[in-house]
């Protein structure tokens, strides 16, 4: 027997919550790329530390990844068990590398921001209003003996990738190792920069920058490991904290200060890419939590009627 019209008609709603989600997971990437200053990073102004890519690259790659997320929600919404994530994920990087020609921009947000997503479309089909503590709650319960154990696997086994080679080497906690305790740097220290800063009376841009350097003060960015060792990861870390100790974006000349710290990264090579990754994941819970408030009607971010103001539109139709 054939869907009912009222069984398609939910399961059209039900794909239209996962686009809002996943697209909004795009609109976050592009306000990270598009966010200047930020140190040692690439934005529409420069390359950063980087040599083989720019902004264009990042538009790219968040082009051909445009699907991805909305999928990764669905795949939550629908309980899928992790091996179909990873699945999706997988696919995800292979899309990416075609469309940047082999170079990495979005490995880590392919994972972290994917199982957001993942989470968040699982919060709404159990019928739960969009908080920050909710989404931890959902990880944790519907994925996290998983991303628990793939994380003390990666520990023991021989390292293959950077991230892993660094963690093992100075015991830090890795990307899996963040995703698995349900990224307490996102939650417990970029959110509430981000938030604290726009309460404030920052502008979207500052509250942005603010948000990046409380990340990079605390996270262990393995990235700063690969590309500068112990030594790296401490000067971004003292750097960002002798910035926000500076009274950060609430200083008048904040933008000298933050551009002048991002030559200082581009002089070692270093990249912050994992705060970068982390902030944009900030960006888009930010930006759902926000249209939650201005729905009262709904319960949860539902029926894919959340309107976003221009200025956060790409410049492309995903
Ligand atoms: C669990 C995975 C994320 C893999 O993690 P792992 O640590 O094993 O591997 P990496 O390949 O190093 O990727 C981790 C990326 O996560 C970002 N990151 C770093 N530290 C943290 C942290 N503490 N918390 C959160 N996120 C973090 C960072 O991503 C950004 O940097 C990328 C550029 O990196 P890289 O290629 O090293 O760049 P360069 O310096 O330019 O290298 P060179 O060219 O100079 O050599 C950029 O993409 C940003 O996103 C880390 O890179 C997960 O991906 C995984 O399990 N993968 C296995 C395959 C899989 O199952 N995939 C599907 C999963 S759903
Ligand atoms: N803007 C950016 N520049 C370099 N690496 C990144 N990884 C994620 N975002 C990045």
């Amino acid at each position: 027997m054939g869907p009912t019209p009222e069984t398609s008609a939910v399961r059209r709603a039900m794909a239209a919550d996962a686009q809002t989600l996943g697209l909004a997971a795009v609109r976050a990437l592009y306000a990270e790329v598009a966010l200047e200053p930020k140190p040692g990073l690439v934005s529409f102004r420069d390359c950063g530390s980087h040599a083989d890519m720019s902004a264009e690259t990042f538009v790219r790659s968040l082009f051909a990844l445009r699907g991805y997320f909305p999928r990764m929600a669905q795949a939550g919404r629908d309980g899928h068990p992790f091996a179909v994530l990873e699945n999706l994920g997988k696919n995800a990087e292979a899309r990416m590398l075609a469309a940047t020609r082999g170079i990495n921009t979005h490995r880590g947000a392919i994972f972290g921001l994917g199982l957001l997503c993942a989470s968040a479309g699982q919060l709404q089909a159990q019928g739960l209003v969009f908080t920050p503590q909710h989404l931890r709650a959902v990880l944790l319960s519907t994925w996290g003996e998983t991303l628990a154990h793939r994380a003390r696997a990666a520990r023991l086994a021989a390292p293959d990738s950077n991230g892993q080679q660094a963690a093992q080497r100075f015991k830090l906690r890795s990307a899996g190792e963040e995703a698995a305790q349900a990224f307490p740097v996102l939650f417990e220290v970029t959110l509430p920069a981000l938030q604290a800063a726009l309460q404030a009376g920052a502008t979207d841009r500052a509250a942005r920058v603010q948000a990046l350097f409380a990340t990079m003060a605390e996270l262990d960015d393995t990235n700063c490991v690969h590309r500068g060792g112990m030594d790296g990861l401490r000067f971004v870390q003292t750097s960002a904290r002798k910035f926000l100790d500076a009274r950060g974006v609430m200083q008048t000349d904040w933008l000298l200060h933050a551009r002048a710290i991002h030559t200082t990264f581009v002089e070692r090579r270093l990249s912050p890419g994992g705060s970068a990754d982390v902030l944009a994941s900030a960006c888009w819970v930010e930006s759902l939590r926000r249209a939650t408030l201005a729905e009262p009607s709904a319960t949860s971010i539902s029926e894919g009627r959340v309107a976003w103001s221009r200025h956060e539109m790409p410049v492309f139709a995903p």
